[in-house]
């Protein structure tokens, strides 16, 4: 097994303590005995309490050592926790065989320097591990995950600092990913509305974005529909009447909310979906011309400075949808891959929204000049590398958790790059069952 030098310098710590120990415990217990018995030659008296000295002395270095190591000043759980979280991740490296050159085989190996640092250093519900990063070690710790060696808690993303000097591993207690339950429409929208203004979501406890164009995926059972459900809540709640049309192809849940909330106008199906993504493209095209007036006078305004609500088309189900039009003609199918292409590349100043779900998503599903602008990306439940790759990004890093319904993962600019998503535990809303 592979010795490091802080290991040996503790055995040698102890290793002193033990044999001034030994020496102490012979000249108080035996020494006198000896003294007793020989009478040929007077043995010198020795005070054995000397050598309680150096072992005082060694304990106390070594305390103070590990105290300033391990923060004594936040406390001593703050200390054993910090203690004991170390402890495991040198041990995860040191096993990583860092030093596997065989040359290297009976040598004692340094550890690169590790740093914790809690978002509340009472909680200690999430933070941050910082690995040094050296030249000896910047390979290996590329390639690292330390999920293994964090105990209650999960790695979410890594990255290196901006100087390059440490590897960074954000991580997250499982406890703090309990979900959230919400009993009744209007918790729903008291939680919502802590966070989020009339433009904005609230997508669970640490996430609030603002209106944008988005792309769920989500395989069966991965609480898609409840997620499309309390989005669809928390924009009706809005005090701006925003206005929402639901395509659901299948007809299920969320088809028979949409008809429920906003009436059959704005609800479409498999048999009307073109007909209704026309509607819409006709709306913007109206809210365009109304606005051109306004852009003209306010640069880098959106339709929100303008006072006008939002015009949000959700498209459920969407790769599916897709595929039934491939008995349309190639023209009508062009026509509706250049609305949506339409919509997504202007909509989001004129504030009309594109949200498309679908359960899995490839270059064949879901068209490029879409899919690039799907800002807000989300991945509820276990998807495939595919579909993860095609709506994040090809080298996308996603966090070894096993996702039940309602948790995933996001990127949205500013929270979560596409490239390191952020997990993401939606809360159970159980008036939706
Ligand atoms: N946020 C959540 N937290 C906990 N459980 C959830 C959550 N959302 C959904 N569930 C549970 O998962 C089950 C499936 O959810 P949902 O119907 O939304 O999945 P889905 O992905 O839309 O599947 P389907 O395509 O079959 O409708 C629900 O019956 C619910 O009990």
């Amino acid at each position: 097994m592979k010795k490091t030098y802080r290991m040996q310098r503790g055995f040698i710590s102890f290793l002193f303590i033990g044999f001034f120990l030994i020496l102490w415990f012979f000249f108080y217990k035996l020494y006198p005995l000896i003294v007793e018995q020989i009478t040929i030659i007077q043995l010198p008296q020795i005070e054995s309490k000397i050598f309680l000295i150096p072992v005082g002395l060694m304990v106390f270095t070594l305390f103070v050592n590990w105290s300033i190591r391990n923060k004594l000043w936040f406390g001593l759980f703050f200390s054993l926790h910090y203690y004991l979280m170390t402890k495991r991740i040198r041990r995860h490296i040191k096993d990583a065989r860092f030093e596997d050159e065989r040359e290297f085989d009976n040598r004692l190996v340094t550890l690169p320097k590790i740093k914790i640092t809690f978002d509340d250093n009472r909680t200690r519900q999430s933070g941050k591990v910082f690995i040094n990063n050296t030249i000896k070690f910047d390979k290996k710790l590329e390639d690292m995950r330390i999920d293994s060696a964090l105990k209650g808690y999960v790695s979410e993303r890594k990255y290196l600092s901006k100087d390059r000097d440490w590897y960074i591993y954000e991580f997250y207690s499982v406890d703090s990913h309990k979900q959230l339950k919400i009993k009744s429409a209007s918790d729903l929208i008291e939680w919502s509305n802590k966070t989020a203004d009339d433009y904005a979501l609230r997508l669970d406890e640490r996430a609030t974005v603002p209106f944008h164009h988005m792309g769920l995926v989500g395989q069966t059972g991965s609480g898609k529909s409840f997620f499309i459900q309390m989005l669809v809540e928390q924009v009706l709640s809005k005090k701006v009447s925003h206005e929402l049309f639901i395509i659901d192809p299948k007809r299920t849940d969320v088809y028979q909310m949409a008809k429920r909330t906003i009436g059959d106008e704005r609800t479409g199906d498999k048999t009307n979906a073109i007909e209704l993504i026309k509607q819409f493209h006709e709306r913007m095209k109206i809210r365009q011309d109304e606005l051109q007036d306004y852009f003209i006078s306010n640069r880098n305004k959106t339709y929100r400075d303008a006072g006008l609500p939002a015009l949000i088309l959700l498209i459920d189900e969407f790769g599916a949808l897709r595929e039934s039009w491939k008995t349309l003609a190639k023209k009508e199918r062009d026509e509706v891959d250049s609305i949506l292409s339409d919509v997504a590349f202007m909509g989001r100043q004129l504030g009309c929204i594109l949200w498309v779900a679908t359960q899995q998503m490839n270059a064949q599903t879901m068209p490029t000049a879409i899919r690039e602008q799907l800002v807000l990306k989300i991945a509820l439940g276990d998807s495939d590398e595919q579909t993860y790759r095609t709506l994040f990004s090809s080298g996308v890093d996603i966090p070894p958790v096993q996702f039940t319904a309602g948790q995933g993962i996001y990127s949205f600019p500013g929270l979560a790059s596409a490239d390191k998503p952020r997990l993401l535990t939606v809360p159970y809303c159980s008036f939706l069952n």
